[in-house]
């Protein structure tokens, strides 16, 4: 709706509006009053613009001033941005105008106010800019907050972190430092900020040897601006005492220049020591997986070996008083020399003594010293390191370390060389020993049990064994009598070897005759226990029917002792003339080389001397040792007899 203006309206409200304004008649084309703010504007006076016609004023603009007049006309209003005045210093005014349509006193007036658009820019880009200012006043504001919520932050995790963390700058002294690194290194960090951290914490090696500031990681994450890594170095605390540690130092760029660097390090005391005791674990377990192993492939070649742990067997007056004093010695833990000769049950002794002794739970091993090559003597013993010579391909360990808590039965002890005789001593006495190729002593609880069917004494005299040797073998000397001298014997252990071999053959069981017992205790066994077994077993596999016939062998029985009286069911008594030891050894001579002669040379296997004699191959390997017989010599010899 049009404003009215009554005729007693004043014109002075056109000089109240804030902005340059222009009151028109637009039927008359006269300017009926302007504002101070339009003379200002276009640098006349007021009276001049009132004096001049609106088309002048807009003076060749006519169309688009008509057009726009028009448009308030018809709408009470109309805006537009075509026009422009022109100053009076000829300066084009580009316009934004407002018209709007009143009336006074029954005639249309056109109110124009005039704003410079130039100037209405002008305000807008200052207004921008100024909210922009201040629109950046207030986001600075808040990056400030931020930084300091992020440096506190920060700082919180690097108070938090169970990790050490200091920073040196690119002279190495310290310009920060955490709590966890005061703590684990025992300095309150205004003592240490503003010093070389090198001198106070990381001066020497572990050894105490002075560790070099260049040639120490920190120092060269800031001289070659890479990070190091150190899983294995040294701190020291304040109170002198040090620490294991692992570090990573990264160095700190500034503008492309190395300025210092940041150690993150971690105390690794308990892994080291968890590690330490999961190694001593592991190697606990290997040694035992170790020893288990060598139980295992020694118990194997027992079993292999058909080992024979039966029970002595015997009622002469000879097996008690050699049970008595088995059961005498047992508890002990004395060492024991065993004597006798071959196949007397030497092996049997050793076996029972361990059996009832506190060392029962562990196992008993067994050496046979006459089957072990001179040179590998000390690795039977005493185990080698891996390459301790040609051959040692493991670390391996000997029979002394596998009898650790139980018994080593050394069988055929009298073969040890001279040489080794002395180590053994050491062990003996200290039962302490080094593995060959090794520096470390390694201890052991042991118990010997010796045996030997040489005179001792004798290999003594001749300087072939070490007395003190002796003396400490021969603690609690045990004799082994041969089978002929307790012919009583003969029966019970025939009945025991008969039982076991028809068990053994799956033969249906089977009795011995008197005349079969008779035919046993008429002959000498030079093989002792051992031969009698061999000829039972063998009548076993040879007989078909229920009847036994021992064929025994009939210069043997010749050469052999007259049966002796046992009791009631002893056939006939018997009165010798005893061999000398000359006349047995002799005699033992003749029958192996008799043997190697049959066999062509051979000794070991099928149709060897030894299956010949009946005894072990290492048996008859030693003898043959001893006598001095070379079994070569008789590889292209016939036996005359043969
Ligand atoms: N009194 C006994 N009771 C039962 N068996 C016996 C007896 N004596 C010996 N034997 C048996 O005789 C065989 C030979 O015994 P053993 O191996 O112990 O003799 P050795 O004297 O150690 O022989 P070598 O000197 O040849 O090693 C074994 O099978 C053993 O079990």
């Amino acid at each position: 709706m049009n404003a009215v203006i009554t005729p007693q309206t004043s014109l002075d409200w056109i000089e109240a509006l804030p902005e340059p304004g222009l009151l028109v008649d637009p039927v008359r084309d006269t300017v009926e009053a302007a504002n101070s703010h339009l003379a200002r504007m276009l640098g006349r006076s007021v009276a001049e613009l009132v004096s001049l016609r609106v088309t002048t004023l807009f003076g060749g603009q006519i169309p688009q001033l008509v057009s726009l007049t028009d448009e308030a006309m018809t709408h009470g209003q109309a805006w537009s941005r075509d026009l422009s005045l022109v100053a009076r210093d000829e300066r084009v005014i580009e316009l934004e105008m407002s018209l709007s349509v009143m009336t006074e006193a029954g005639e249309p007036r056109v109110l124009m106010l005039l704003r410079d658009l130039t100037l209405l820019r002008e305000r807008r880009e200052r207004h921008e800019i100024n909210s922009y200012h201040r629109g950046g006043l207030l986001h600075w504001k808040r990056v400030e907050t931020l930084f300091r919520e992020i440096e506190r932050e920060n700082q919180l995790i690097l108070e938090a972190v169970g990790e050490g963390i200091y920073g040196v700058d690119a002279e190495g002294r310290t310009t920060f430092i955490n709590s966890a690194a005061e703590r684990m290194l025992g300095w309150h960090r205004d003592e240490l900020l503003g010093r070389v951290m090198h001198t106070a914490i990381h001066h020497s090696h572990s050894d105490g040897t002075p560790h070099q500031r260049e040639c120490c990681p920190i120092y060269q994450a800031f001289c070659d601006g890479a990070v190091h890594r150190v899983s294995d170095d040294f701190f020291w605390r304040r109170d002198g005492s040090g620490f294991p540690v692992e570090y990573t130092s990264t160095p700190i760029v500034d503008n492309g220049q190395l300025v210092g660097a940041v150690v993150v390090f971690r105390d690794i005391t308990d892994r080291r020591r968890t590690e330490d005791s999961l190694k001593e674990a592991l190697e606990e377990v290997e040694n035992l997986k170790h020893r288990l192993e060598m139980e295992n492939a020694y118990l194997q070649e027992e079993i292999s070996a058909e080992h024979n742990a039966h029970e002595i067997v015997g009622r002469s007056e000879a097996v008690a008083a050699m049970i008595q004093r088995i059961d005498l010695v047992a508890p002990t833990g004395a060492n024991v020399l065993v004597t006798g000769e071959s196949g007397t049950g030497k092996e049997l002794i050793a076996r029972a003594i361990h059996n009832v002794s506190e060392r029962s739970e562990r196992p008993m091993i067994r050496v046979n010293c006459a089957a072990i090559p001179a040179e590998l003597f000390e690795s039977e013993f005493f185990g080698h390191a891996k390459g301790a010579f040609t051959g040692a391909v493991n670390d391996r360990g000997g029979r002394f370390e596998l009898a650790d808590g139980g018994t080593l039965f050394l069988d055929e002890v009298g073969e040890i060389p001279l040489s080794l005789q002395g180590k053994l001593l050491r062990v003996l006495q200290e039962q302490t020993f080094e593995r060959i190729g090794e520096t470390h002593t390694r201890s052991v609880d042991v118990r010997v049990i010796a045996a030997t069917n040489r005179d001792l004494k004798t290999e003594v005299e001749a300087g072939r064994f070490r007395e003190d040797l002796y003396f400490r073998l021969n603690v609690f000397p045990i004799e082994s009598v041969p089978l002929r001298e307790r012919p009583e014997d003969i029966p019970p252990l025939a009945q025991l070897f008969l039982r076991n071999a028809c068990r053994r053959f799956h033969r249906a069981p089977l009795e011995l005759s008197h005349a079969n017992v008779e035919a046993l205790q008429r002959y000498s066994w030079p093989g002792n226990v051992r031969e009698l077994e061999n000829v039972i077993e063998r009548q076993v596999i040879v007989t078909r029917g229920r009847k036994l016939n021992f064929d025994l062998p009939a210069d043997r029985e010749a050469a052999g002792p007259e049966p002796v009286a046992v009791g009631p069911e002893a056939v006939g008594t018997a009165q010798q003339r005893p061999l000398t030891e000359a006349e047995k050894r002799e005699q033992e001579r003749e029958n192996m080389i008799s043997a190697l002669r049959q066999c062509r040379g051979k000794v070991f296997g099928q149709g060897g001397a030894a299956e010949l004699l009946e005894l072990k191959p290492t048996t008859l390997a030693s003898r043959l040792k001893r006598h001095g017989i070379d079994p070569r010599q008789y590889r292209n010899v016939r036996d005359a007899g043969a």
